[in-house]
């Protein structure tokens, strides 16, 4: 049988399954429905390129972050838009899986991050999963992506080593850009990332004068994400840090709207 053919299989059962199991709401990754579902819950799809003719909610996250992360996400983003409260059902389905969740807030995610995603921060945020879960050749790799108001950015940046990306054009919306992005993740300092994904700049040092900008970060972070939090502060920029430890922590405005650890999961 088909890929396709076994997510119609399933698809079928997870509707059997909400309704036999009375679950709060349905979760359906990465498959793409062909005609309105008849189920009296919520259902959420997950998914960069999910075809939504039924005007259902959707949460446009890359497939690669693996099911187990999108389920943790669909959760607590579900919990966030009230579709349903923690402790209730629900089932997910993605085209070779069918699961029972309890919903419960595993990521530590702030509201505002599910506002946040669109083309480019999918991506970079795709991107720094890997770095967490890959590293380079063997070893633990931190680093910083700085999106947007990159005019704003500079000035509150400068370089610290040459920079490999001048003169080039390389997008991170580009599928083949994603190694090379990822070859530089050793340079010291952040990658500087326009708002339609071309990378500007990496090995970039970021200047904050934390005598005059406060940030509200746990005491126990180092430089990289002070840095991180106070560039979100003092311009419209989001960052988002790997650490060397594999956190992937998103920033804006001074703050931590997302923080997850994808080799825990
Ligand atoms: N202002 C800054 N701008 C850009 N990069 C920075 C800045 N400050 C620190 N870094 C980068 O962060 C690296 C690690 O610094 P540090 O260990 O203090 O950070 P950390 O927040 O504890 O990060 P990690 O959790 O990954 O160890 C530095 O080697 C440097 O590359």
């Amino acid at each position: 049988m088909r890929e396709n053919g076994y997510a119609e299989v399933l698809l079928k059962k997870a509707l059997e399954l909400t309704r036999r199991l009375d679950a709060k709401a349905l979760v359906i990754i990465g498959i793409k429905l062909k005609k309105p579902l008849k189920v009296s819950v919520p259902i959420l799809l997950v998914g960069k390129e999910v075809d939504n003719h039924n005007s259902l909610k959707t949460l446009p996250l890359p497939l690669s972050l693996g099911t187990k992360n999108l389920v943790n996400l669909a959760s607590s983003f579900m919990i966030a838009e009230g579709m349903i409260e923690e402790g209730e059902i629900f089932i997910y389905v993605t085209p070779s899986t069918l699961g029972i969740r309890k919903a419960k807030k595993t990521v530590e995610v702030k509201d505002e991050f599910f506002s946040q995603i669109e083309h480019v921060f999918q991506e970079v945020l795709e991107l720094a999963i890997e770095l967490s879960l890959e590293g380079r050749e063997g070893k633990p790799v931190g680093t910083i992506f700085v999106i947007g108001d990159t005019k704003n950015v500079m000035k509150y940046s400068h370089q610290m080593a040459p920079n490999p990306f001048k003169g080039y054009k390389i997008n991170i919306l580009d599928k083949e850009s994603k190694e090379i992005i990822k070859e530089f993740a050793f340079l010291d300092g952040a990658f500087v990332i326009s708002k339609s994904g071309r990378v500007l700049c990496a090995g970039r040092y970021l200047d904050i004068d934390f005598k005059r900008v406060s940030v509200n970060i746990p005491s126990g972070l180092g430089s990289r994400h002070l840095a991180a939090a106070g560039i979100s502060k003092v311009t419209k920029a989001i960052a988002i840090t790997v650490s060397e430890s594999g956190i992937v922590r998103v920033f804006k405005d001074g703050k931590i709207i997302f923080e997850y650890n994808p080799r825990l999961h």
